[in-house]
């Protein structure tokens, strides 16, 4: 049997993670793998609601430490019932957001320390951990504005993408300065450009990174 492979998207607010994600995830599929799409927060029926709680702002009040507990509990559903049993039938599984996130926001941004964050990850995510993370990078307000024109002109902002200015460009070294400390997980692609060109380069980082072939098919 195949080995599973778990690649993660990360970077700041619209800068391309679901659009690339979803661009990988057809290729994949062309290539005659078994491919498994998610995200977080969420991503299993029960993380789901957790993910409501924390997008739209009642989980803040009770501080970063209790936001970054919520999201480790929901990651934890996410893993047990969606993440590893792909991984172990060897599917390939790309998840837009997931430990980096945790990191940057609550992390870097937000106080919470090095050493709880560890631990939540060894509690919530025991023995999973990205293969790849293509970290894609653009300046923040760029992001801000692409997110902007897709929920369309008067949408309410979310949690973070209602935080200044100044917090979306620390954010936006905070995931780089992740993807610098870990380069053999970690690839750094620059978003700015056309859908397709960003495309390209996340395709030539997956298939070198993660070793890609053409699945047998047996015919
Ligand atoms: N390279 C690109 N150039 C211009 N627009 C783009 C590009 N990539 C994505 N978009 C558009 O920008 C918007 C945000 O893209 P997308 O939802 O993929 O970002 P995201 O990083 O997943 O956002 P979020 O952080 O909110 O989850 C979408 O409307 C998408 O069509
Ligand atoms: C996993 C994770 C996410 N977040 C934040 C980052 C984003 O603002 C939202 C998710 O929204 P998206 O449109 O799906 O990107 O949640 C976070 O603060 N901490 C995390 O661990």
């Amino acid at each position: 049997m195949t080995a599973g492979r778990f690649v993660t998207f990360e970077g700041g607010e619209g800068v391309g993670k679901s659009t690339q994600l979803r661009r990988l995830a057809a290729w994949l599929k062309q290539l005659g793998h078994e491919v498994v799409t998610t995200r977080e927060p969420g991503g299993s029926p029960r993380a789901e609601t957790l993910r409501n709680v924390l997008l739209s702002g009642a989980a803040k009040r009770f501080g970063p430490v209790a936001e970054t507990v919520l999201i480790a509990s929901a990651r934890a559903d996410h893993v047990d019932h969606v993440i590893r049993p792909a991984i172990e039938r060897g599917a390939i599984v790309l998840c837009d957001r997931f430990t980096d996130s945790t990191r940057a926001y609550q992390g870097a941004l937000g106080g919470v320390s090095a050493e709880l964050l560890r631990t939540l990850e060894q509690v919530a995510a025991p023995g999973v951990a990205p293969d790849l993370t293509i970290m894609l990078d653009a300046p923040a307000e760029r992001g801000l504005a692409r997110a902007r024109r897709r929920s369309g002109e008067g949408a309410v902002a979310d949690r973070f993408e209602a935080e200044d200015a100044a917090f979306h460009e620390r954010l936006r070294d905070a995931f780089v300065a992740i993807a610098r400390a870990e380069p053999e997980r970690c690839i750094l692609v620059d978003a700015e450009g056309a859908e397709e060109d960003v495309a390209e380069r996340v395709w030539r980082a997956a298939r070198e990174k993660l070793g890609l072939a053409m699945k047998e098919t047996g015919a």
